[in-house]
């Protein structure tokens, strides 16, 4: 058996970090075999100190390609580091975004284009790919009223990007999950939290239901 690799992507405000804080827990409790989780840009020291310089919002001088490379840089840590071992021990690996967040991001949200985007993830990630996507999908407009209403502390450097920019973003996750509608499931993210952690616990356990008591 190898390890499972699941990825949870979504425009910002679509409540990943939220789902998953309950949803782990949750599927701790009842898989066969021990779930990591983790995040990116993160998940080990180097690739969080990327990503503090990536989302700083000081940093308003950072060109576009120059974010792009950090977080392959970011990711390509992460893999070797903590995501590669774990799959490597058979353990469920449940990642805060992937690859898909530069497509949509880098790719669409900052105009570099998809495919050369896609490439330079395929050297960082030497063609590493989710199991299983879960697509958070909310209409940019609310994803920005969540943050907004919520906000504990200054917005980082992307958060702060105009609506246009996040609507390139979800209209390239909404291209890609109907792309490779095997690996991307898309789950309606306007519902409330629980209905969410719900929808996304029973895709992962129906998909791969061998993991699960
Ligand atoms: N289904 C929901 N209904 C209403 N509010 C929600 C829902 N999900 C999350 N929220 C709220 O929206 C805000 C953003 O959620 P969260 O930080 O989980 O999103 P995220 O997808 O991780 O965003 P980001 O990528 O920007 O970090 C939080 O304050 C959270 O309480
Ligand atoms: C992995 C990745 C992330 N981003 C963006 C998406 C978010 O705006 C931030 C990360 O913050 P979060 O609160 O942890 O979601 O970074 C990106 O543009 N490209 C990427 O590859």
């Amino acid at each position: 058996m190898a390890g499972l690799l699941i990825t949870f992507e979504g425009p910002d405000g679509a409540g990943k970090t939220s789902a998953l804080t309950e949803l782990v827990p949750q599927l701790r409790q009842i898989a066969r075999q021990p779930i990591i989780e983790t995040r990116e840009p993160g998940g080990n020291p180097i690739s969080e100190a990327i990503r503090r310089i990536i989302l700083d919002p000081q940093n308003t001088a950072m060109d576009k390609r120059t974010e792009a490379l950090l977080y392959a840089a970011a990711r390509r840590q992460h893999i070797i580091e903590k995501i590669r071992p774990a799959l490597a021990a058979d353990k469920i690996v449940i990642c805060d975004r992937f690859v898909d967040s530069s497509l949509a991001y880098q790719g669409a949200g900052r105009e570099i284009g998809v495919n050369a985007v896609g490439q330079m993830n395929e050297f960082a990630t030497e063609l590493l790919t989710p199991d299983l996507t879960l697509y958070l999908d909310v209409p940019s407009e609310l994803g920005l009223q969540r943050i907004a209403a919520h906000r504990q502390s200054q917005n980082d450097r992307l958060d702060q990007e105009a609506l246009s920019f996040h609507q390139k973003v979800r209209g390239e996750y909404l291209d890609l999950a109907q792309e490779y509608p095997q690996r991307i499931k898309t789950i309606d993210a306007t519902q409330p939290l629980a209905d969410v952690i719900a929808a996304c616990q029973r895709v992962i356990t129906t998909t791969y239901a061998d993991w699960f008591k």
